[in-house]
């Protein structure tokens, strides 16, 4: 039986990998590591219960549309974000400011995952600097208000807020995460953060300097 990638057990290391693989030497990053890395993420999210899948849905959405540049027959202008940009802007394949014929160019999709890698990095500062007492919905709404909320309409802020009262304690959330003992866990955080940081703000520059960060 062929079991979808989403649906192998997490590992909070192996993310950890793909993003550690995302940049090249010259800062470029690799669109195919970059979509591996949110691979990993879906398959934590899966493992987090079916209240999550309208979110798991469009993420997965989001990763094939970026899948299929990639393997399609102009695949080599999308090994790195930069020359995906650069192919998609001077071939004038994005809609830049409404809605129109390319609804799945690798632009506009990348924005959306991108927005949500912010939502990440907000989320895990605050796990890092949790404690015991620490409440998983509250650390993972305020990351949200902090960032991917002010792209959403109102029926999705709704819908993604009453999801976030369904994740599980710290602890259980620290499980399913695979890498050992609180400090462990930790450990992996003070690793990861960096690194998705840095992907964040690599593609953020990029997006900042081609005027594209508000792509409809
Ligand atoms: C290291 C492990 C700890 C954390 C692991 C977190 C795992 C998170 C995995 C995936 C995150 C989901 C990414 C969602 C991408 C959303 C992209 C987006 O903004 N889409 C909207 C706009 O798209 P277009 O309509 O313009 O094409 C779309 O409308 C959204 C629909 C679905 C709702 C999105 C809610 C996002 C909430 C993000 C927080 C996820 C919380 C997961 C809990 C751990």
């Amino acid at each position: 039986m062929a079991v979808a990638l989403e649906d192998l057990k997490f590992t909070l290391q192996e993310v950890l990998d793909t993003f550690k693989s995302c940049l090249s030497e010259h800062k470029e990053v690799f669109l195919e590591h970059y979509v591996a890395g949110w691979r990993g993420l879906v398959r934590f999210m899966n493992c987090l219960g079916s209240v999550f899948s309208f979110i798991s849905k469009d993420a997965v959405n989001k990763i094939q549309i970026l899948v299929n540049h990639l393997n399609g027959e102009n695949g080599a202008h999308y090994v790195t974000i930069q020359s995906m940009v650069k192919y998609e802007l001077d071939s004038q394949l994005v809609d830049l400011t409404k809605r129109g014929s390319f609804p799945e160019s690798g632009c506009r999709t990348l924005l959306r995952l991108h927005r949500a890698l912010r939502w990440l990095e907000l989320f895990l500062e605050r796990l890092q600097t949790s404690t015991e007492d620490s409440n998983t919905s509250v650390m993972c709404s305020e990351a949200y208000n902090e960032s991917l909320a002010q792209h959403h309409a109102w029926i999705i802020r709704k819908a993604a807020g009453t999801a976030f009262w369904a994740l599980p304690g710290r602890a259980t959330f620290f499980d399913v995460m695979n890498v050992g003992s609180p400090e462990q866990v930790m450990a992996v955080l003070g690793d990861t953060l960096p690194l998705i940081s840095e992907v964040y703000q690599v593609t953020e520059d990029l997006y900042a300097q081609n005027n594209i960060l508000e792509l409809p």
